[in-house]
């Protein structure tokens, strides 16, 4: 059921891949979701689930075999120019400082060279790389460049915000300092994020709602509401009630789906 709110659509979504010994490979089944404008949406499952193929059709880098993925209504491959998307890679480019490298979604879009001074050196400034924007990559942190990939996929201000775990390669306290910086800045203009973790802990952090999903085919297995309020502070989150409930709730759930998959890989 289509409401008035609903910005992003997953409509029955199937992805069936041709195997390299001529089968095929079923690897996202009937996915259907609803995500209201501004929703901060997280998905977790076992590896292999379809996650980053979901993704991947959101962005148009494959098609669905069937169903359809519509931003207010209209197919989502047609509206890239409105999808911010990070990935766990490091995608700076090498050539360009951190400031050109934010700019340059501004750029190709034809904003003004002052207006895209003003817009790179506040975001830097809010993650704070404030002093960092003429250095490479290869001259910044792990933590430093993914900042810098977020900040570039928000400096156009895309209506949808797509994050494959983004935050995976990095250790645990630059991870929450990350977390952190990234609910500060989505809370200051509430744009969709959908954002792929393997980490239940950062789902529940981060999301307004968790889906979790199956072993492959993935399948929904269950969407879950986080009632913790908001701003959250996420260095005392683990003490919260709602946060053990909703981690106590999910945790079969999530490790049921591993030992599936698992099980699967043994096959
Ligand atoms: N181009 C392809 N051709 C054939 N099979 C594919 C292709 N891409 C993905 N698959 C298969 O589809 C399934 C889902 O893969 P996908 O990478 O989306 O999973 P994932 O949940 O993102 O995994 P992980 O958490 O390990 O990154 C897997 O079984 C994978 O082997």
């Amino acid at each position: 059921m289509q409401s008035s709110s609903d910005f992003l659509i997953f409509d029955n979504v199937t992805k069936v891949f041709e195997s390299p010994d001529g089968g095929q490979v079923t690897a996202i089944d009937n996915f259907s979701l609803n995500v209201s404008d501004g929703e901060f949406i997280t998905i977790v499952g076992p590896s292999g689930c379809g996650k980053s193929t979901l993704l991947n059709l959101v962005v148009g880098l494959d098609k669905p075999s069937s169903g359809q993925i519509l931003i207010n209504g209209k197919p989502a491959w047609q509206q890239l120019r409105n999808i911010g998307y990070v990935t766990q890679e490091d995608n700076l480019y090498p050539w360009r400082t951190l400031r050109e490298n934010v700019e340059f979604p501004l750029e190709i879009r034809g904003m003004s060279k002052s207006e895209r001074r003003k817009r790179s050196a506040e975001l830097l400034e809010k993650v704070g790389l404030a002093g960092f924007e003429n250095r490479y990559g290869h001259q910044l942190s792990g933590g430093m460049r993914q900042r810098g990939n977020i900040v570039r996929a928000l400096s156009f201000d895309p209506g949808l915000i797509i994050m494959d775990e983004p935050f995976g390669p990095l250790d645990a306290q630059t991870r929450i300092v990350l977390q952190q910086q990234l609910l500060d800045l989505w809370l200051q203009d509430k744009k969709t994020v959908i954002f792929i973790t393997h980490d239940l802990q950062e789902a529940i952090a981060l999301g307004d709602r968790v889906v979790v999903m199956t072993a492959r085919p993935g399948r929904i297995r269950s969407v879950y509401d986080i009632k913790l309020t908001r701003p959250r502070d996420l260095h005392h989150l683990h003490d919260d009630p709602e946060f053990r409930n909703a981690l106590s709730d999910l945790w079969d759930e999530l490790a049921d789906e591993v030992s599936a998959a698992n099980a699967m890989g043994r096959k």
